[in-house]
């Protein structure tokens, strides 16, 4: 018997599950979703046969599991709307950033809860998932690794503090990405390239380094130094981004992330 799936929020992140799911063959019958905006409810109706809802109701009693896909200021309020239609046995699924296990489950009322931190290429199948299940919940592992695996390769951590940690590095490193992408295009258009062909040229760098660190057995340090000839046009790049500071600045922004994740989940713990 297939398990019901049911998200709590239909937005970026839960339309990427949908979609990995589907693509992986799972009926779209047996996924509910809930956003209680009608356009983003249709477009996942008509894109995936999922069955979609404004609002909670008799519906989430038959979910097995649930996935609690809204911002973390939200999660609260949205919480108390859903929690006279919970099923006491399903499995909960937090991917809200920050947000503690021990205040959701107080939220929801129940312990079943497991926290996920996946990133957006899982909307192209491509994401990182981290995954720390409490050990109570040792045995319902392999439920939630099966689920999320629709989204892309799951790491498992021991802690919550470390799944904080990664989502410093995995969760936000998309937007690092694709800002060190905006600086390359930049720089091309501002050498007189036209917008997009200096776009395709950023994008495409990105890609063919990422496919070639994935499969070398070369670190990237040596994959650089294999860019990088003695005297040449990429030492001299590499000195300039030494000078200003580039290895701090990564270290420092991702301490800022891991501070502000830390910063909302004792504020909104307190609620
Ligand atoms: N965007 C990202 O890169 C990542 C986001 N996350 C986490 O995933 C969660 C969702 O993020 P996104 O999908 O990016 O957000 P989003 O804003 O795209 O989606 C949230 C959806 O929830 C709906 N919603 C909010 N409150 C509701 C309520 N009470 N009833 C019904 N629908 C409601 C909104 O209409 C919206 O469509 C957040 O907690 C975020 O921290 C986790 C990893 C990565
Ligand atoms: O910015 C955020 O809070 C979320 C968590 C990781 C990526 N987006």
């Amino acid at each position: 018997m297939q398990n019901r799936i049911a998200m709590i929020g239909g937005g970026n992140m839960a339309g990427a599950l949908v979609a990995g799911l589907v693509a992986a063959n799972y009926p779209g019958e047996f996924i509910d979703v809930m956003d209680r905006n009608p356009p983003k409810c249709e477009r996942l109706h008509k894109d995936y046969g999922v069955n979609t809802h404004l609002e909670a109701g008799d519906w989430l009693k038959s979910a097995d599991i649930v996935v609690l896909a809204v911002k973390p200021q939200g999660m609260r309020q949205t919480i108390e709307s859903i929690r006279p239609f919970l099923n006491s046995k399903a499995l909960f699924i937090s991917i809200a950033a920050g947000l503690r296990i021990k205040d959701i489950a107080r939220w929801l009322g129940s312990d079943n809860l497991v926290r996920a931190m996946p990133n957006t290429p899982a909307l192209v199948k491509a994401g990182v998932v981290g995954l720390y299940v409490p050990s109570a919940l040792e045995t319902k592992k392999k439920l939630a690794q099966s689920v999320l695996s629709a989204m892309g390769e799951v790491i498992n951590v021991k802690s919550e503090e470390e799944l904080d940690l990664l989502s410093t590095v995995s969760g936000s490193g998309p937007a690092y990405v694709f800002r060190f992408i905006e600086a390359l295009e930049e720089a091309a258009v501002k050498r007189g390239f036209d917008s997009e062909g200096a776009r395709r040229m950023a994008i495409l760098t990105v890609l063919g380094a990422a496919k070639l660190a994935v499969s070398s057995t070369d670190s990237p340090a040596q994959l650089r130094i294999n860019v990088t000839s003695k005297g040449g046009t990429t030492a001299e790049a590499l000195r300039v981004m030494q000078e200003k500071g580039f290895m701090e600045m990564m270290d420092e922004a991702v301490q800022a992330a891991y501070d502000r994740s830390q910063q909302l989940a004792d504020e909104l713990g307190r609620l």
